[in-house]
């Protein structure tokens, strides 16, 4: 029997611009479709900023908002086709300008060991009393999204939308709670389970 683990692939349409998605196994029982924003290209960047800034233009942002580290190209991206200049980066790591950052901690009982989001103080007058949008490239646990719009309203600001390339699966939409009516989103992938082949197939419901 062929090994078919590292070979298949999803297909998802992003509004017009198809992609064939590599299924990339993170147990011998589970499987995500795995689409890395920066191995993509300009010309997805530019299409996926276009759609969102679509959607996300009657929100009437002052600002959007984007965690490292995926969620910084499309940031920048929304921003561009919303004709805005600047925008902020809420940073995963302390960089040396980063002393003394606002923070905020998840705790995502996925995620190995304790992680949290910055936010530079010098980024804070461009979020507080601003209608902000914070923007990722998948939503699926939903908690690193969370944190962002968290530590966003901790700053001051306004959420007034989160908007991301994909969302993955569902469970997502408990850990957003009230937040869900404010995403908007391009596409959905499901996640993916074994069949008795060993072929990779989506799990129902996701
Ligand atoms: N399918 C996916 N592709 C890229 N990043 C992800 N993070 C969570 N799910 C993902």
């Amino acid at each position: 029997m062929t090994d078919q683990t590292n070979s298949q692939t999803w297909h998802v349409d992003v509004q017009g611009y198809p992609l064939d998605l590599p299924i990339v196994p993170i147990n011998p029982d589970f499987a995500i479709s795995l689409m890395m924003v920066i191995d993509l290209g300009v010309k997805f960047g530019e299409h996926i900023g276009k759609c969102l800034a679509e959607k996300i233009a009657p929100l009437r942002p002052d600002i959007i908002v984007g965690p490292a580290t995926l969620g910084i190209p499309v940031a920048i991206e929304v921003t561009r086709a919303l004709g805005l200049d600047q925008y902020v980066v809420l940073q995963k790591s302390p960089k040396l300008h980063l002393s003394d950052a606002l923070e905020y901690k998840l705790t995502s009982i996925t995620s190995k060991g304790e992680q949290r989001i910055l936010l530079d103080r010098a980024a804070i007058p461009l979020i507080k009393g601003r209608r902000v949008v914070v923007v990722d490239d998948v939503v699926a646990s939903g908690s690193s999204l969370k944190a962002a719009l968290e530590l966003v309203r901790e700053a001051g600001g306004e959420i007034v939308g989160a908007g991301v390339i994909l969302t993955e699966a569902q469970e997502w939409r408990e850990v957003l709670g009230d937040d869900v009516e404010h995403l908007v989103s391009v596409a959905h992938i499901p996640q993916f389970a074994p069949d008795a082949d060993g072929t990779w197939q989506p799990i129902s419901g996701t």
